[in-house]
């Protein structure tokens, strides 16, 4: 071993030995000449052609060295042995990097590509105005020659997408509101923002699994469907109705498309638009990859029908007690001049395309008092019924409330619960209510959940019967009323019968 080692310190020593000897005879310009030439020969014979990209680009940062390190943080976690950690601004995500001189292998449309992260000591400060790192840092990508022009004309492109993407993932969601009215910020921007951290997500949402699955489907098509829209010629955006009753989970719906999708959120208060030029210049304003969203759309606006701008008629529909329910406040008649035709152009018209991948969605506990053009197909794309809480939308709760599945509840209760769970009509928040009261104590849980839905089942009975008996006091005293009204039915039931060949008796 003792041979070893003085064998290697010589073989050093007389390195060293010709590498002085190496400057002393040669001048440094005639040494830099040769190690060119060596370099060309090399890159001459060689198979591989190199791209440096360096983090500072002059006194600039080099976006595209930001983008590398992101695009192969996803790879480097997985593979990578030494790991460098970061956490940018706004950001609650921690990004994994290549450590220094530490290499990668990358495939791209079948072929593969080294990744270096070279990492060097900065020579001696010349001088400039943004003080630099001490360290250079750059990646060195490695490709075939014969692959040169892949990289040039579609890898980078496609590492600044994914890079973006991963960027916009671990960047936090936003929500936007216009609640300032119309004033602008500082920027000049009619919307506030503030950080989104809503937890509901499409697990979370208890609905029938087929109708979610459909829905997920169609949000994934939407987002990945940029040639599509563009070989269509459709403007990329999509529109959601969310209607049922209160608590039904139609805003947790919206919160969940948007962390689904990494959307931001823009929440369009109507009421605080004043008329259709704001609401246009609202719309430019916002980015794409969003979600806005109007919620209660029957609350927040008088609707005017466009052709139909006779307000007397709609005073039916949209009075204050029709829109809010009778004794609910809803604020005064709201003043603004928006009307349904603003309303369908920033959503349907040339407007709603500036800007692109956005997806608008209205909420509604009734959808019978919207205007049939802001329900005709092509407008709102897709109409979901957010309902009562059905036993598959029930299991869901119980699982993610209490941790059961199917198989820790006996038969019996499954049984009953199935049973009852559809005459009770009770909204998934109701449920919610019940499941979180008692959370500590999963049997007793279930045991008032069970209890309120079968006294909830046995009010909805009664209701029904009281209804049906006002319903036949109300036809009889109406066939009292206008007996020969009830006559002349009843001929014309006789004269129907007979032609269709039956043997009536009249
Ligand atoms: N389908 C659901 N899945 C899971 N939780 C739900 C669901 N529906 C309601 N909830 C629970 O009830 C609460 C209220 O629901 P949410 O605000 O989404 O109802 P909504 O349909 O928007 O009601 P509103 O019509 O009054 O605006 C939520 O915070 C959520 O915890
Ligand atoms: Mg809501």
């Amino acid at each position: 071993m003792k041979e070893y080692w003085t064998s290697l310190a010589s073989l050093l020593g007389v390195l060293a030995f010709f590498q002085s000897l190496f400057q002393v005879i040669f001048p440094p310009e005639l040494r830099f000449a040769s190690l060119k030439f060596l370099n060309h020969v090399f890159n001459l014979f060689s198979s591989y052609c190199y791209f440096d990209i360096t983090e500072i680009d002059g006194v600039n940062t080099n976006e595209l060295y930001n983008a590398v390190q992101l695009y192969l943080s996803s790879s480097v976690s997985i593979t990578g042995s030494r790991l460098s950690l970061t956490r940018a601004l706004n950001s609650s995500a921690i990004t994994f990097g290549l450590s220094n001189n530490d290499s990668i292998v990358d495939t791209f449309n079948g072929e593969m590509v080294l990744w270096e992260h070279v990492v060097t000591q900065r020579q001696a400060q010349t001088f400039s105005w943004r003080p630099l790192p001490d360290e250079k840092r750059g990646f060195t990508l490695r490709v075939r020659k014969k692959n040169k022009s892949l990289v040039l004309d579609s890898y980078l492109n496609y590492i600044m997408e994914k890079a973006n993407e991963i960027r916009r993932k671990n960047q936090d969601r936003l929500l936007y509101t216009n609640s300032r009215g119309g004033s602008l910020d500082s920027r000049g921007h009619p919307w506030e923002s503030v950080p989104f951290k809503h937890p509901s997500t499409f697990d979370t949402l208890a609905m029938d699994p087929v109708r979610k699955k459909e829905i997920m489907d169609d949000l994934k098509d939407f987002a990945n469907g940029q040639l599509f829209y563009q070989k269509t010629g459709r403007a990329w955006k999509r529109g959601y109705l969310l209607y049922g009753p209160p608590g039904t989970g139609k805003s947790s719906m919206i919160a969940a498309m948007a962390n689904y999708l990494s959307y931001d959120i823009y929440d369009l208060e109507l009421t605080e638009v004043h008329n259709n030029s704001e609401l246009r210049k609202l719309l430019m304003k916002t980015t794409s990859k969003s979600i806005i969203v109007i919620e209660d759309i029957d609350c927040s606006i008088n609707l005017t029908n466009r052709k139909n701008n006779n307000n007397q008629s709609i005073k039916n529909y949209y009075d204050l007690d029709m829109r809010c329910g009778s004794g609910s406040v809803c604020g005064e008649d709201i003043g603004n001049s928006i009307t349904l035709s603003g309303l369908l152009n920033f959503t349907d018209g040339l407007w709603s395309c500036c800007g692109s991948e956005r997806i608008f969605v209205f909420t509604t506990n009734h959808i019978e008092k919207l205007d049939s053009a802001l329900l005709r197909s092509g407008r709102m794309d897709m109409h979901v019924y957010m309902s009562y809480c059905s036993y598959p939308a029930l299991m869901i709760l119980l699982k993610n409330y209490l941790g059961y599945g199917e198989t820790d509840l006996g038969d019996a209760v499954l049984k009953e619960l199935e049973e009852v769970v559809v005459k009770a009509e009770m909204t998934p928040a109701d449920v919610s209510e019940v499941l979180i009261k008692n959370r500590r104590d999963k049997e007793k849980a279930v045991r008032e959940l069970l209890e309120a839905l079968k006294i909830k089942a046995e009010e909805n009975l009664k209701k029904q019967k009281n209804a049906n008996e006002v319903e036949e006091e109300e036809q009889e005293k109406r066939a009292l009323e206008s007996p020969k009204e009830g006559c002349e039915l009843e001929e014309e039931d006789c004269r129907q019968g007979k032609e269709m060949g039956g043997k009536k008796n009249c």
